[in-house]
């Protein structure tokens, strides 16, 4: 990262608790603005509930998180949720068409979702414009979550938080969400916050990591430092991942 590099989101001194159980400890890091950095690290780490912080579902117990140099507790909810978009591994569709689907988010502030915005996200998402009339159950696992983003999409968000949304889906869908991402990224400069368990996409795909465990980001950096961890714990999980 360049001294240049601002931050899309930065986290200070974060912690994270639900009744007696502590989830996030002294959380302290960021995210590059424009670029896609993955979030790797044993399942219970925290990885989803630092998501649940950024797009505002929950508020740290103590600790600051700031979007784009701005306290996330300053920012109107209906905002924030349009700015830092999230797509989750199992692609939740409402009966109806794909329009009807990706019209959503509008219809929840009470407005049209454009024809040609509708267009314009079905074709990037790599669909052609006719299953715009589809009906939604008909879509395949990939198809769907494809969609899925799409529908995050139409909102433009600065930010787009991808939550394991390849982990069930088969190779050549895989390898085309993938494909879409960096897309994405390329076309809007979308900052891109991704948490997959497949160390090899982390690799490939971000630019930069965060690995985290048991509620701690225990290290930092270019997606490189997946290949020689400095930290022994690290060392073992991707070890362990590579078995
Ligand atoms: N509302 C809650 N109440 C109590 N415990 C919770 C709550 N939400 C999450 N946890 C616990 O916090 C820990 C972190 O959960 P989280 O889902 O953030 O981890 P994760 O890294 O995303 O895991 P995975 O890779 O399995 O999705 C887990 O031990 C989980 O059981």
């Amino acid at each position: 990262m360049t001294k240049d590099t601002k931050a899309a989101i930065q986290f200070s001194h974060v912690n994270y608790q639900s009744g007696d159980t502590k989830i996030l400890h002294d959380i302290t890091g960021w995210f590059p603005k424009n670029r896609i950095t993955t979030l790797v690290g044993p399942s219970g780490a925290g990885k989803t509930t630092l998501f649940r912080l950024c797009n505002g579902l929950i508020s740290p117990d103590s600790g600051e998180i700031y979007i784009d140099d701005q306290k996330i507790s300053s920012y109107n909810p209906v905002e924030l949720r349009r700015k830092v978009g999230i797509a989750l591994q199992t692609a939740v569709m409402v009966p109806g068409t794909v329009r009807k689907n990706m019209a959503l988010p509008f219809e929840l502030q009470g407005k049209e979702l454009p024809e040609e915005t509708a267009e314009e996200m079905i074709k990037l998402v790599g669909l052609d414009k006719s299953y715009l009339d589809r009906d939604a159950k008909d879509l395949s696992g990939g198809q769907r979550q494809k969609v899925s983003i799409a529908r995050t999409l139409v909102m433009k968000p600065e930010i787009l938080l991808l939550d394991e949304i390849t982990s069930s889906l088969d190779r050549v869908s895989q390898q085309e969400i993938e494909e879409l991402i960096v897309r994405i990224n390329h076309t809007y400069q979308t900052t891109i916050m991704w948490i997959t368990h497949n160390l090899k996409q982390a690799l490939s795909i971000g630019e930069y990591t965060w690995v985290m465990m048991d509620g701690e980001l225990v290290e930092t950096g270019e997606s490189s430092l997946l290949k020689d961890p400095q930290n022994k714990r690290v060392q073992t999980f991707v070890k362990g991942e590579a078995e």
